[in-house]
């Protein structure tokens, strides 16, 4: 199937399953030292080796006690003589008797025959031993926690597809894994185009503006992981695209380009793409983003972004990322979106989804307001910079007035 021969624009849902549909994830692993892995992709699952905990311990610091029998009728013993005390990391040699108890700290293993944890608060040394309040309140396993209690030996703890967070590579070091498993780093070749730009730093020659792309779309890509490599303001001449597209397919997973894929005169990456390989996919139903184009040149997958920095920015956030989550191997979730109240008018044309940037705020009644931003035009990258939100439009959605529900998608990892 090719989407560029289909009539009209194409929806972005359709757009992204059928450019998902196209990629297939690099599957090439390494090993990587569990102190860099967050944010890595894991190319197989992990089954545990080990319980964790792997060996019945206390929640508390008190005093592990074997109270004899706990069955109704009985009155369970209340008054306990130490045997001896026992710290995290040791372990306490022998087996308590009904009657006995040792002094035992938060994390240690709890000796054999001990029954449950009384807190330190809720008992007193005296002459005669310890003395513990309402023993009748016992129950077995009380401040215990169990062998295997948070993963099982065997367990799969995570799945291949799973971008490390924080919490994953504690998992990991909690089994004893001291390399992770991951999914090498994409290549990425990041391609800004146009005459007009001039690096900032440079005095700003009549015509010209400053290069802003590049400072957006790097950052995402780097949090994504990516081996970036970056030329800024190709020249637009067919040849000098065409030069950069081969270039830049040689080593990369994917290349990503910001401009040059309108209609104008100066507008030559897609002819330069169809030249070197082919264009699958040319026109979203969205907006900003609409020009966006998708093809391959041999093996190598190529993103052309609009040019404008507010479109460029939407579509990679929108549709270049599921494809770069696909690529690195990450299992791709759909965007979570909430439900708000407009609190005023959105002014909005049907026939394109509409990605206005807004701020939400979370009010007293539990109930989630958006404004936006302002000015929306594609060129106001002003409008981004004061959001924290994505106000998602759908396709033949018209103008919101005040009172009406909107789905919010907040700034993630990648925008904040
Ligand atoms: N006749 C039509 N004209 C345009 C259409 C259309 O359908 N018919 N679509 C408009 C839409 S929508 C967009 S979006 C833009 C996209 O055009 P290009 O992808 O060809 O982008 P350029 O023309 O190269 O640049 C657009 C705009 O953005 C500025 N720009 C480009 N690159 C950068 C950069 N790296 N840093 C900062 N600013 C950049 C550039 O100077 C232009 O102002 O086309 C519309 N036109
Ligand atoms: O789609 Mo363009 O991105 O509206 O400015």
């Amino acid at each position: 199937m090719n989407l560029c021969d289909k009539p009209g624009l194409t929806p972005v849902n359709e757009a992204i399953e059928y450019l998902l549909s196209q990629v297939t994830p690099v599957t090439e692993g390494e090993l990587c030292p569990l102190e860099h892995a967050c944010g890595r992709v894991l190319a197989e699952d992990v089954i545990s080796p080990v319980n964790v905990p792997p060996a019945d311990n206390s929640a508390m610091d008190g005093y592990a006690v074997n109270p004899g029998k706990l069955e109704s009728g009985r009155t369970p013993i209340g008054l306990f003589r130490q045997r001896g005390i026992v710290l995290a990391g040791e372990v306490f040699e022998g087996v308590l008797s009904a009657g006995e108890c040792v002094r035992i700290m938060t994390g240690a293993v709890v000796p054999d025959g001990a029954k449950l944890v009384v807190m330190q608060e809720n008992t007193e040394v005296v002459d005669a031993g310890v003395r513990v309040d309402n023993p009748e309140s016992f129950r077995h396993g009380d401040n215990i926690r169990r062998a295997g209690e948070d993963i099982r030996h065997g367990d799969v703890v995570l799945k291949a597809g799973r971008r490390l967070t924080p919490a994953d590579c504690g998992l990991l070091a909690s089994i004893g894994i001291a390399d992770a498993s991951v999914v090498r780093p994409l290549r990425v070749s990041l391609l800004t185009t146009g005459d007009e730009l001039i690096a900032p730093g440079n005095n700003l020659p009549a015509g010209k503006i400053y290069e802003s792309n590049s400072f957006v779309l790097r950052p995402v890509l780097n949090r994504l992981g990516a081996e970036v490599s970056l030329v800024t303001a190709v020249s637009d001449t067919l040849e000098a695209i065409q030069e950069a597209l081969e270039t830049a397919a040689a080593d990369a997973d994917i290349i990503i380009t910001s401009g040059g894929v309108s209609v104008g005169e100066a507008d030559f990456t897609r002819t330069a793409v169809e030249a070197l390989g082919q264009l699958d996919l040319w026109k979203l139903a969205m907006k900003p983003g609409k020009p966006l184009a998708f093809g391959r040149i041999g093996k190598t997958l190529f993103l052309g972004l609009p040019g404008n920095p507010v479109s460029a920015l939407v579509t990679l956030h929108q549709v270049g990322l599921p494809v770069l989550r696909s690529l690195a191997g990450e299992i791709v979730r759909p965007p979570i979106r909430i439900p708000a109240i407009a609190s005023e008018r959105l002014k909005k044309r049907p026939g394109r989804a509409d990605y206005q940037r807004g701020v939400a705020e979370l009010h007293d009644a539990g109930q989630w307001q958006v404004r936006s931003t302002g000015q929306q035009g594609s060129g106001i990258l002003s409008s981004v910079s004061k959001a924290n939100c994505f106000i998602v439009l759908e396709q033949e959605r018209g103008h919101v007035e005040p009172g009406e529900t909107v789905m919010v998608e907040m700034f993630d990892q990648w925008l904040s």
